[in-house]
């Protein structure tokens, strides 16, 4: 691929206290790529995806943006950049149907009055482009709706917004078979249709089915970068578990295509 990565970071540290928790971590993403996220519990995986968010600053590093150096220092900018987090737990508001979760927070109005058809045309339209079809009605409340649904309308949500990242916190944690295949072909689409999707995973299969690339972290650092068609399982495991793999011979961070 040609293009560049929309997203890099570079040297990124970030402590808790006396606590660091991220090393001098590289990372990168490129449009139209699913980039796989992995490392053990504890590896700053939700640190490193915060950090990207603007819920947690950087303490130094560089993170550039389209090419362009960027301050991320709140989530309204790394929102307004282009970039979603859908988080594990989802935020998801049981009481509220599926249009009234996609908006909430940003509702249309039409003057002072919510602008309730932009807004079920909006949602309808965003489903379909990614090629939603198992929600029945878009009035129904997300209390209905399957785990698997529910992710669905979790990752519309987050591409409403004219995203261009979109990251993605465990999707298939809590799914069975045939919901956790659905996700990830809506995963795969996202990607097909130009975004860069950052898949947070612990599951391996999900990541070689699903995944362009894969970044390790391990103990904080960014054990290595590197395309998912040049590694096997055992490898990935082994970066995980301890931060090396002797057969690619890689040097951190490294992997750049
Ligand atoms: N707000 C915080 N204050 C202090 N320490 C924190 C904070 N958030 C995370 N940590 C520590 O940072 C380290 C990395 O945590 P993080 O949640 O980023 O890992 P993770 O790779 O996402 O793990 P998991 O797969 O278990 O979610 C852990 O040791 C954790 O205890």
């Amino acid at each position: 691929m040609s293009q560049g990565p929309i997203l890099e970071l570079r040297g990124i540290n970030k402590s808790f206290g006396p606590v660091q928790v991220l090393h001098d971590v590289a990372f990168y993403a490129y449009p139209g790529e699913v980039t796989a996220l992995v490392g053990d519990n504890g590896a700053g995986k939700s640190t490193l995806v915060k950090c990207i968010g603007g819920i947690y600053p950087i303490d130094s590093g560089e993170y550039y943006f389209e090419g362009r150096k960027v301050n991320v220092t709140n989530p309204r900018a790394a929102a307004e950049l282009g970039i979603e987090i859908v988080y594990q737990d989802l935020a998801l508001c049981d009481n509220l149907d599926i249009v009234q979760n996609m908006f909430l927070g940003r509702e249309r109005k039409r003057g002072v009055v919510l602008d309730e058809a932009a807004m079920e045309e909006l949602a309808a339209e965003t489903l379909a482009s990614l090629s939603v079809r198992t929600v029945k009605s878009l009035r129904q409340p997300v209390s209905s709706l399957s785990g698997g649904q529910r992710q669905t309308v979790a990752i519309a949500k987050a591409v409403l917004w004219n995203s261009k990242v979109v990251i993605l916190d465990e999707p298939t944690a809590a799914l069975g078979v045939a919901q956790t295949a659905q996700v990830l072909e809506l995963v795969r689409r996202l990607a097909d249709q130009g975004l860069a999707v950052i898949l947070i995973s612990h599951n391996m299969n999900d990541v070689f089915a699903v995944s362009d690339r894969i970044a390790a972290l391990y103990l904080g650092r960014m054990a290595a970068q590197v395309k998912t068609s040049e590694v096997t399982h055992s490898q990935v495991v082994e970066l995980i578990t301890s931060g090396r793999s002797g057969e690619l011979g890689l040097k951190n961070g490294n992997g750049a295509a």
